[in-house]
């Protein structure tokens, strides 16, 4: 199984790539505050390169605010089922937003069944439709959870902009460049709950099936509990723990696309054996519905001939979706 997972990862590459056995941690204060920003771009192009995976710290998020938002997020999934399925994302038309009942998303589909439940928000400013835009639905009588994931999603927004400065000029590209490609980028804010795993024998049920991201950048804030695993180059499973204050920093297949395999959409997942209720909170940034990716003419070279044809980021991403969502997989009535 790990070798058929490496095979679709990195093939060519992966003998150039430095194997991991714990994920690089970066401070990204000197990025933030403008003191040393080629110092921190020099980390990232490591991380990003042979891991695709980093833990970022002293980010500019208050702590405080992150466990205000996990505790809504706790007494969200508490919600008697009929409620939550009262917001399904299957009401909520192309938008795709609302709650995914456990087994209602796959993300490796055909192979394991996903024991996590959802919730996902985007953007509400008004100007923005089409796929993947659309209202929230918000639970009734419940303010402080909209207002507390609402304002979380608004500063994740601006953090991944700061850091996908970063990445440009990791890339030696000027540090605004994917702003060119994030004009109105798609953006999803996710609460996730996972039950623990020891109830479910079953061979092919986890928290999260084995995947890469969709996207552009991730940013999880995950709680104390464990259980995400990040795929080294040797094929074996490294642990994603916990740091308390530290938000883990991923890329997904369109950065991947962008560098011509420079930069890795790593494989991932969760299983949670802790015997305790898992909860983590990832918020993806993608590019513009319409932006066309196609690798980037300074990451194509003779020893690293063009790897990808141009896709527009929204075709991309609503592949994926079709292919983990059971309710888009029904035939038509
Ligand atoms: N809008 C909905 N329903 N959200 C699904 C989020 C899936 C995120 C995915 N892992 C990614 O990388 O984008
Ligand atoms: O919950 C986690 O730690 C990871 C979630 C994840 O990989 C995803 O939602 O794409
Ligand atoms: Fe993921």
């Amino acid at each position: 199984m790990s070798k058929d997972l490496i095979a679709r990862l990195d093939d060519k590459l992966r003998d150039t790539r430095e194997n991991f056995d714990s994920i690089p941690v970066i401070d990204v204060a000197p990025l933030l505050d403008g003191s040393d920003k080629q110092g921190v771009a020099k980390q990232i192009r490591w991380a990003l390169s042979n891991a695709g995976f980093m833990y970022v710290k002293n980010h500019g998020i208050a702590q405080g605010f992150v466990d205000d938002v996990f505790d809504v997020t706790r007494r969200f999934f508490a919600l008697p089922m009929d409620q939550k399925m009262a917001l399904h994302v299957s009401k909520s038309d192309v938008a795709l937003r609302g709650y995914i009942e456990p087994f209602g998303e796959n993300t490796d589909p055909g192979k394991t069944r996903d024991l996590k439940e959802c919730f996902d928000i985007g953007s509400e400013r008004a100007a923005l439709e089409g796929p993947f835009f659309g209202p929230n639905q918000w639970p009734a009588g419940f303010p402080q959870f909209q207002e507390l994931v609402y304002g979380y999603h608004e500063k994740m927004v601006a953090l991944s902009k700061q850091l996908l400065r970063g990445i440009a000029l990791s890339l030696d590209l000027p540090e605004t460049h994917f702003e060119g490609i994030m004009k109105d980028p798609i953006s999803i804010q996710r609460l996730l709950h996972y039950p623990p795993q020891n109830g479910h024998a079953d061979k092919d049920i986890i928290g999260i099936g084995a995947h890469t991201d969709y996207g552009n950048l991730t940013i999880l804030a995950q709680d104390d509990v464990g259980g995400l695993q990040v795929m080294n180059r040797e094929g074996n499973w490294v642990d994603g723990t916990p740091i308390r204050g530290a938000f883990v920093i991923n890329i997904g297949d369109l950065i991947q696309k962008l560098t011509n395999d420079i930069y890795l959409a790593n494989m991932h997942r969760v299983i949670n054996t802790s015997g305790r209720e898992r909860y983590s909170i990832p918020f993806f940034i993608d590019a513009d519905f319409d932006a066309v990716i196609a690798p980037l003419p300074s990451c194509v070279s003779n020893s690293n001939p063009q790897r990808y044809q141009p896709v527009t980021c929204g075709a991309h991403k609503f592949g994926r979706f079709v292919a983990s969502y059971a309710h888009l997989q029904k035939p038509a009535a």
